[in-house]
């Protein structure tokens, strides 16, 4: 499962772990991005912070682990790249791509996007707001999944604070605990 993790959420959480035991998959392999490129002039935090962040968040899970591949390449993250990496460490694996919703509406804007397809097989799923749909991808190379809906985003979880707001039960514990060490999301974005 691919994301920001700006802060990683219960939403991606629950996500993962639903489709886990949907698919009967052996590992959730997270892969914060390095340089997300289609986040445009947003402003990112520093990759390692959401690398801690996201070990944090799955540490209790025997399930969960935490990939550093995107965040030591340089450059623009393209998921064509994470796949590549994936695939060579565990030529033997079969890889599914977890997306939500609105991350797998815009797939086809992604780098070399035909070719992922080869590589993994796309699983969207549920979440509150947006519409899951199969934007036209190769025959059987995707599956549209429920998952518990939980109406949570790192956007709103940065806004709230900035806010000074508490996001205690939107993030583990140990997320809140991090955010407040590192002083993350303080002055907004
Ligand atoms: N609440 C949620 N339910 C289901 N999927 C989610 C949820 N939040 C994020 N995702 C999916 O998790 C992946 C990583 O998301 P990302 O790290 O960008 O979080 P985000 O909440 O969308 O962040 P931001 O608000 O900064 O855009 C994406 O595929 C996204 O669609
Ligand atoms: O490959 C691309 O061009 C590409 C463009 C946008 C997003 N992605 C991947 O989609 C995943 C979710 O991205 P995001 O921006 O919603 O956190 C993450 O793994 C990104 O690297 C990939």
């Amino acid at each position: 499962m691919g994301g920001t993790f700006d802060p990683v959420h219960h939403g991606h959480l629950v996500a993962a772990s639903e489709v886990a035991a949907r698919f009967h998959l052996d590992e959730v392999i997270f892969v914060p991005t390095g340089e997300p490129w289609q986040k445009g002039d947003k402003v990112v935090s520093p990759r390692e912070d959401r690398y801690l962040m996201t070990v944090i968040a799955t540490a209790s899970n025997p399930q969960f682990s935490v990939s550093r591949i995107d965040i030591d390449r340089d450059g623009p993250t393209y998921t064509i790249d994470t796949l590549r990496e994936l695939h060579a460490l565990e030529p033997d694996a079969e890889l599914f791509f977890i997306t939500g919703a609105d991350a797998l509406s815009q797939i086809f804007t992604w780098r070399g996007a035909e070719e992922q397809f080869a590589l993994a097989h796309f699983i969207g799923v549920t979440r509150p707001g947006h519409r899951l749909h199969d934007p036209g991808l190769p025959q059987g190379r995707v599956s549209l999944v429920e998952v518990p809906a939980l109406a949570i985003s790192s956007t709103d979880c940065r806004e709230r604070v900035a806010r000074g707001e508490p996001v205690w039960y939107l993030v583990p514990d140990g997320v809140v605990r991090y955010i407040n060490k590192r002083r993350l999301y303080r002055d907004g974005d």
